[in-house]
């Protein structure tokens, strides 16, 4: 009986360690973060500092914009780094220079964070006056959509409209070409008044590195859907795995082959696209035509596990172009490549899909097909973390085939980690049922989480799904709820 007790106190006592841990980890990154914005605030005789603004939903806008900040930082700049959706019309009224960098989303949307912005200062009639303000714009898109860079040239046009001066020529930037950067770069040291700054970080980010497939699982035969694996990654060999965190993505060259070097050890050899680009409908990938400069785009899959389980696992879909040919990246990943071959690949942060300050906050997770992807590390970082309660919307086709991950959400709903869990398989019954029908019967629950101070994460397609859920979140808490989650970063999506 008594070592039955003192096993109980052992238990509870490393649990607590446990959360502390966890709980001073969170206050570290917290503190860090808060420091970089700190260092790069002016002193108080420095004037206006330069508005760095982005506009980002998977973080290329947001991490190429702090980049900014501290290449103006360094050129002696006072600046504030923000996102444009937490920017007032006092705050334009106020400064003399501004720099955005805007990504564009859905057919020419903005991003999620932005929405604020677009509802609140750019629909104002009449414009603002912003004769004072000089401006400078990079557009980040993707050519094969019909709007490219449709959102940062629709902000470039309205800062023209209200007297803004233009300090270059608007850069659009085509999947990540470094060419663009480089040119933004170049006017950012104009804009400094120096030719001569330091090279100061590679603002393409981290290399591309041979990864070796080490699982792949086809997790649904039989089924009425395409194709989904479970597949297992690790970095070359000697080298530690990455740090990331639940949210966060990889990037993978759908065109590069790992070969054989001469000295035997193996390389990357990035071969330019030699063909129409696929059609990769999971991952965030969304190629949907002619890869026109023969220069591929990255595919990017969130990541379905933690660091903590020593490798990179991806929940993703093949999918086929309508020649039948295997999708570029897709098919590499979960056909071409054999187990143990390499693969080029970077792991990439994802902040506004990443848990920030919702950890304390119970969860609300809502997502279809390889969304489960991002839930599911987020599941995961919750149960090492004894976290508030979760709730997973989850959407399917087949119950019999497509329940990805079955045994551990059974684990998650027995340890009370998912306090509710509604599965929507569509073929399963007559009436087709998706996750929007399934939040809508819970309209009164949704309601109480929320006012229980419940964030809402949802990941998955664009197309059907995360905008059906929008307007029921919308029809069931009002607008001016839901636009307050989005600036309170306590509604985010991960959406593709
Ligand atoms: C679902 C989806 C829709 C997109 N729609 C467009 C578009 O209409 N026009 C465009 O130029 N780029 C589009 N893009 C490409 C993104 O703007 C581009 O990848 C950008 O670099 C992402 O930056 P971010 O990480 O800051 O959000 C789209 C990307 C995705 C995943």
């Amino acid at each position: 009986m008594a070592s039955r007790l003192a096993l109980a106190l052992l238990l509870v006592l490393l649990y607590l360690i446990l959360c502390a841990a966890v709980a001073w980890r969170h206050r570290r990154l917290q503190r860090a973060a808060a420091a970089e914005a700190a260092a790069l605030l002016p002193t108080a005789d420095a004037g206006p500092p330069v508005l760095v603004l982005h506009a980002s939903q998977t973080g290329q806008a947001e991490s190429l914009a702090w980049r900014t900040g501290k290449f103006l930082h360094l050129a002696g700049m006072p600046v504030r780094v923000c996102a444009l959706g937490q920017v007032s019309e006092q705050d334009l009224r106020a400064s003399r220079h501004a720099l955005i960098i805007a990504s564009t989303y859905g057919e020419g949307d903005p991003p999620d964070s932005a929405a604020p912005f677009v509802r609140d200062v750019m629909s104002q009639t009449p414009g603002l006056d912003l004769r004072h303000l000089q401006v400078g714009v990079m557009a980040l898109g993707d050519q094969t959509y019909a709007h490219f860079c449709g959102f940062g040239r629709a902000v470039h046009a309205w800062l023209l409209q209200c007297g803004a001066q233009p300090l270059f020529d608007r850069i659009d930037v085509d999947r990540e070409d470094p060419a663009g950067f480089a040119q933004w770069q170049q006017r950012l040291s104009h804009v400094a008044g120096t030719a001569d700054l330091p090279e100061t970080t590679d603002w393409s980010g981290p290399a591309f590195e041979p990864w070796q497939l080490v699982e792949r699982r086809h997790l649904n035969p039989g089924s009425l859907g395409g194709p989904v694996f479970h597949l297992a990654l690790m970095p070359p060999a000697g080298q530690p795995l990455p740090s990331w965190e639940a949210g966060d993505l990889v990037q993978v060259l759908p065109a590069s082959v790992m070969a054989e070097d001469s000295t035997g050890g193996a390389d990357v050899a990035i071969a330019a696209a030699t063909s129409v680009a696929d059609a990769d409908a999971n991952a965030n990938a969304n190629a949907n035509a002619n890869d026109v400069a023969g220069r591929t785009r990255p595919r990017e899959y969130t990541i379905a596990s933690l660091p903590q389980c020593g490798r990179v696992e991806l929940l993703v879909r093949q999918t086929r172009r309508e020649d039948g040919r295997l999708g570029q990246a897709s098919g590499l990943l979960t056909e071409q490549l054999p187990l143990n071959g390499e693969i080029a690949l970077r792991v990439r942060a994802h902040p506004s899909f990443r848990i920030g300050d919702n950890h304390q906050r119970p969860l609300i997770l809502i997502g279809n097909g390889t969304g489960l992807a991002g839930l599911r590390a987020h599941l995961q970082a919750r149960a090492a973390a004894a976290s508030p309660p979760a709730w997973l919307v989850f959407g399917e086709r087949q119950s019999a085939h497509d329940a990805h991950y079955r045994d551990e959400i059974a684990a998650w709903q027995r340890s009370g980690l998912l306090r509710h869990t509604d599965l929507a398989f569509s073929r399963d019954q007559a009436e087709r049922l998706h996750v929007q029908h399934l939040l809508a019967q819970q309209s009164e629950r949704l309601r109480q989480w929320v006012a229980d101070d419940a964030a809402i994460y949802v990941c998955g397609s664009l197309q059907g799904m995360a905008g059906a859920v929008d307007a029921v979140l919308r029809e069931a808490l009002g607008d001016a709820r839901v636009d307050q989650l989005l600036q309170q970063g306590r509604y985010r999506r991960d959406v593709y």
